[in-house]
């Protein structure tokens, strides 16, 4: 097979010189984001044409670096709405095993939809690596079709992704403009797109299937690396936190308070969590663990009622909320706390513009927006979390700001210092 991306980054090296070769001619600065190349040179195809050479290269490039995955999980609004109808119409799954390739006919039959339907969401489709045409009228899979026929959460995720959170984003800026500085998370870019005063949270599950398919999705971005339980274990035994009480505060099913607790055989977990996620949480805790691991229903915005624990843990929490409410939920910690208890926050800690590769900015500034459009939540960079925090109450003092190789998420170390 012909080494592709030994021709495209050929490709690329050559025109991206002629590029270069362009502006030296005419004593004009390389290419920076300072300042573009004049809008006459732009008109040029001297200049075009090499410099369009190589943006085309280097897309298929990324294309094919980033793979199957890159293709179904990072793709612009109209690759998603094609998705979306390879998706919900089954033609990825219902592509025909035994053949080949398939005629848009033959798709358009399993899938239910027109022939020109069919043709048009594929076409679509084509254009960002899922399903390659053959021959003309011929269509057959690529790596990244099959990866979506074989894999039911990656369907879940571009469901949840057209359904909710791409249109919730889109509305950002409408609930923005309806409801100016709003941190109610029922004023969101969600309530503007289903014309609901639900909060997304309590509104999706009023629709057959709708939370089911958001928790699915969840589990494919919160399975993958990065997302465990290990830098928060690693954590408490750095900072030799390894007896004593932890109250994980919305923890779910104890998803990660449950590792620190087998990794720390003197420690006592008690997992707090709204009432109908306890009853579940309880009834899945493993054996090694039961005499340390206790399920508590609590609503996190009233009186913690464990007092003097050593750690309150929040994660995944906080983002959730616009710091009005997440205020709430740690004021609701103060009449709780001993001196030197810990809250410590595993959250997003977004570094500061040109901090980390821009992949990675381009992540938590997408993380944002998403949260923002559901549910007015955010994620927070250093400054973010230390205005929350003097905002709540001056003696929590930020101890740490920790950011552990195995994990996406950060640490807030905070401490409760009462003098
Ligand atoms: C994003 S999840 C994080 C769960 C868990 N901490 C984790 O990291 O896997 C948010 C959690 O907050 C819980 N929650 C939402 N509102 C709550 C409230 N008022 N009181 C207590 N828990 C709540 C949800 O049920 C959910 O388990």
């Amino acid at each position: 097979m012909a080494d592709r991306v030994g021709e495209l980054t050929a490709t690329i090296a050559t025109e991206t010189a002629k590029v270069n070769a362009y502006l030296h001619a005419r004593h004009m600065p390389n290419l920076s984001f300072d300042a573009d190349v004049p809008y006459d040179a732009q008109q040029d195809r001297e200049f075009t044409d090499p410099r369009n050479a190589a943006v085309e290269a280097a897309e298929e490039l990324l294309a094919l670096l980033g793979g199957s995955t890159r293709s179904v999980f990072t793709q612009k609004i109209t690759d998603l709405v094609n998705l979306h109808a390879v998706c919900r119409f089954d033609i990825a799954t219902k592509f025909p095993q035994d053949q080949e390739t398939a005629s848009y006919e033959e798709l358009g039959k399993v899938a239910g939809l027109s022939e020109s339907d069919v043709r048009r969401v594929v076409r679509g489709a084509i254009t960002n690596h899922v399903f390659k045409e053959q021959q003309p009228g011929r269509v057959a899979h690529t790596a990244a079709s099959r990866f979506l026929a074989q894999n039911r959460l990656a369907r879940q995720w571009i469901e949840m992704a057209s359904i909710e959170t791409m249109p919730a984003s889109m509305f950002m800026v409408p609930a923005m403009t309806k409801w100016p500085g709003s941190g109610e998370p029922n004023e969101a870019g969600y309530n503007v797109v289903y014309q609901t005063n639900d909060v997304c949270w309590d509104h999706m599950p009023k629709f057959p299937g709708r939370a089911e398919v958001f928790a699915d999705a969840m589990s494919v971005f919160t399975s993958g690396s990065g997302y465990g339980p290990e830098a928060l274990v690693d954590y408490f035994e750095k900072k030799l936190l390894t007896t004593g009480t932890i109250v994980d505060v919305g923890g779910s099913h104890g998803s990660v308070s449950i590792p620190i607790a087998r990794a720390h055989p003197e420690m006592r977990v008690i997992v707090q969590d709204l009432p109908a996620v306890v009853k579940v949480g309880e009834t899945n805790v493993p054996d090694d663990v039961k005499d340390r691991v206790q399920f508590m229903a609590h609503d996190f915005f009233t009186e913690q009622p464990i007092k003097g624990a050593d750690v309150y843990l929040m994660r995944w929490i906080l983002h959730d909320w616009s710091d009005e409410y997440a205020s709430k939920i740690v004021k609701a910690l103060v009449p709780a706390l001993k001196k030197g208890a810990r809250l410590l926050v595993h959250e997003y800690v977004v570094p500061e513009p040109g901090k980390g590769s821009a992949a990675s900015q381009l992540s938590f500034r997408w993380m944002d927006v998403m949260i923002r459009g559901l549910c007015n939540g955010k994620e927070r960079d250093e400054q973010d979390w230390e205005a929350l925090f003097a905002r709540v109450d001056a003696r929590f003092q930020i101890r740490n700001f920790y950011q552990s190789h195995l994990s996406k998420l950060g640490i807030v170390d905070v401490e409760w210092c009462p003098e």
